[in-house]
């Protein structure tokens, strides 16, 4: 689950921390780590000069000359957020720049134009993940997050053929899977309300959405105050929130080896670790003993059939139990943190822009009405709503560097030469935030997203999901749980700021970027 390189602006500041701790032990005593950090740049330099030999072409422009064992580090603006840093290459640079972190080749695509020729028009080799130390290690080479070629192919084919049979995509069934969580939300919020409470959503959409997507993974659901459910998904929050300050692993590993954590991998380690050992295994434990129960229908049921069957036919496969394992974790990492953090995003954007709650608010009234809840069924009749969520996700920058990508093989992009091991940076925020595309793209402008006829534009170059064979699986399943919590909550309050400060549209940029914790005041309205 979850473990591939992004450049988040935990990177950016872990650094100096690396560089400060290789300075001091230059100058200090030879101890076991002064041996660790030499044979670290004995490595690194040998690992250096022979790939400087090796370029066949010219790579992307980088932004000075790289220096072994550090590469381009040196000239990167540390602690600062990547996507303002990117944005200043890209003016010098131009589309496709590159720079090396330690002795690893990064490549930054930027634009529209080149993010689809990569991922669309060559997305044979641009469908790889870049094959990373912290990826290794947590991933085992297994799931779907962190695989490519043909078992990517099997797993991620496994996912969405598993998804299609269970009916996660049709109307009706997600109706269902997605009410029972909302009405729980609204009932949990109902008493909030009553004792005009301010409410800080973003714990309670985590849990809230968590549940959809496990009800989908295990067939049911948790109790919101449930323990063991608040710690699982406490432990998944922890990897999110700190995988970014482990990247400094994927170039110099043996800075695992330092005391006190500094990069947070083993802190990261066991959160992956509660997560498994006492969601996961336990889950799939009981789906072995009741696989033969019809009634059992869900991902690990329909997984745990299909590796039988396989096995009893011998046809070879990746998929076995390990597999499974990451494949259950990788779906609810992605099903959980990034959809919840949307819809916390939509809401806190209804609190700074009352008017465009307002307009969500009649135009719920004129086609829903108040003798009912809003459904699934009612989402061509909500344009204004649908455009709203659509622009709130474009603003925020939700996954803004999505996840890195790796190559199958060298190959070549408009006319640059890039190796096989680097890692490619798809740059999504470069794309929602291009002024020839949007024109104003900072101001927040629901209008963007409607047509003439007053229904829903979907614009080509709002890509949220990302693009080609690799982009996001769940994004059926998304836009119809943003819909509904969305819709639901809005038809039955209304939302205020709380207190003299108005949340902050300032994202914290992680693994993705999540809004600042807030919390708002609530006023019923039917
Ligand atoms: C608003 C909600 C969501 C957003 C913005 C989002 C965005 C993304 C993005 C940008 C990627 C990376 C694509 C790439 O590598 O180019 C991704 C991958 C993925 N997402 Fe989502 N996602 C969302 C919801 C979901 C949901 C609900 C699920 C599960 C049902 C899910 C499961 C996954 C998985 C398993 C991957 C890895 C795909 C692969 O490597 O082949 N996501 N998502």
């Amino acid at each position: 689950m979850l473990e591939v390189f992004v450049p988040s602006r935990d990177v950016l500041t872990s650094y100096p921390i690396l560089l400060q701790q290789l300075q001091q032990w230059v100058g200090g005593a030879t101890t076991p780590l002064t041996l660790l950090f030499a044979s670290a740049l004995l490595g690194s330099v040998l690992t250096w000069t022979r790939r400087q030999g090796q370029t066949t072409g010219p790579l992307p422009p980088s932004p000075g000359t790289a220096l072994p064992l550090v590469g381009h580090l040196h000239l990167l603006k540390m602690g600062s957020d990547p996507r303002v840093m990117f944005s200043e290459m890209r003016e010098k640079l131009g589309d496709i720049f590159s720079f090396y972190a330690g002795n690893r080749l990064v490549v930054v695509l930027n634009g529209y134009d080149v993010i689809r020729e990569a991922l669309v028009k060559k997305a044979g080799v641009f469908s790889h993940r870049a094959h990373t130390f912290v990826s290794q290690e947590m991933a085992q080479g297994k799931g779907i997050i962190n695989t490519s070629g043909a078992e990517w192919r099997e797993q991620r084919g496994f996912m969405e053929r598993a998804f299609r049979s269970l009916g996660i995509g049709r109307t009706s069934t997600m109706n269902h899977k997605i009410q029972v969580e909302v009405d729980c939300l609204l009932d949990h919020l109902d008493q909030s309300c009553c004792q005009r409470q301010p409410v800080d959503f973003g714990p309670l959409l985590r849990l809230s959405f968590s549940n959809v997507i496990i009800s989908v993974i295990y067939g049911h659901r948790f109790e919101l105050d449930d323990p063991k459910f608040n710690n699982v998904m406490t432990a998944l929050k922890n990897c999110f929130e700190t995988f970014g300050n482990t990247e400094p692993l994927n170039f110099f590993p043996a800075v695992r080896f330092l005391p006190g954590d500094p990069y947070r991998f083993w802190f990261c380690i066991e959160n992956m670790n509660v997560l498994e050992s006492q969601l996961v295994y336990p889950e799939l434990a009981e789906h072995e003993k009741n696989l033969g129960d019809a009634e059992t229908d869900d991902v690990v049921a329909t997984y745990l059939r299909e590796v039988m069957q396989k096995q009893k036919s011998e046809t070879p496969t990746y998929m076995d139990k390990e597999s499974l394992v990451k494949v259950a974790g990788d779906i609810l990492a992605g099903g959980s943190e990034s959809p919840s953090a949307t819809a916390n995003w939509v809401l806190l954007y209804m609190v700074r822009f009352p008017q465009v709650q307002e307009k969500c608010y009649q135009e719920l009234l004129d086609h829903v009405g108040k003798d009912r809840t809003p459904t699934l069924e009612d989402r061509s009749r909500l344009p204004y709503l649908e455009a709203t969520i659509m622009e709130a996700q474009r603003h925020a920058d939700v996954g803004p560097l999505a996840m890195a990508h790796g190559l199958a093989r060298d190959t070549e992009l408009r006319g640059f030469h890039l190796p096989q091991d680097a890692i490619v940076i798809v740059n999504i925020h470069s794309v929602h935030y291009e002024v020839e595309t949007w024109g104003d793209p900072e101001v927040f402008r629901p209008e963007r997203f409607m047509g003439e006829d007053g229904r829903v534009k979907r614009h080509p170059n709002f890509i949220p999901y990302s693009m080609g064979p690799r982009a996001c699986p769940g994004e059926q399943m998304a836009r119809m749980e943003l819909f509904l919590y969305v819709s639901s909550i809005l038809h039955r309050y209304r939302l205020s700021q709380h207190g003299p400060t108005p949340p902050s549209l300032e994202g914290r940029l992680t693994l993705i970027n999540s809004p600042q914790p807030f919390s708002l005041s609530l006023e019923r309205r039917c």
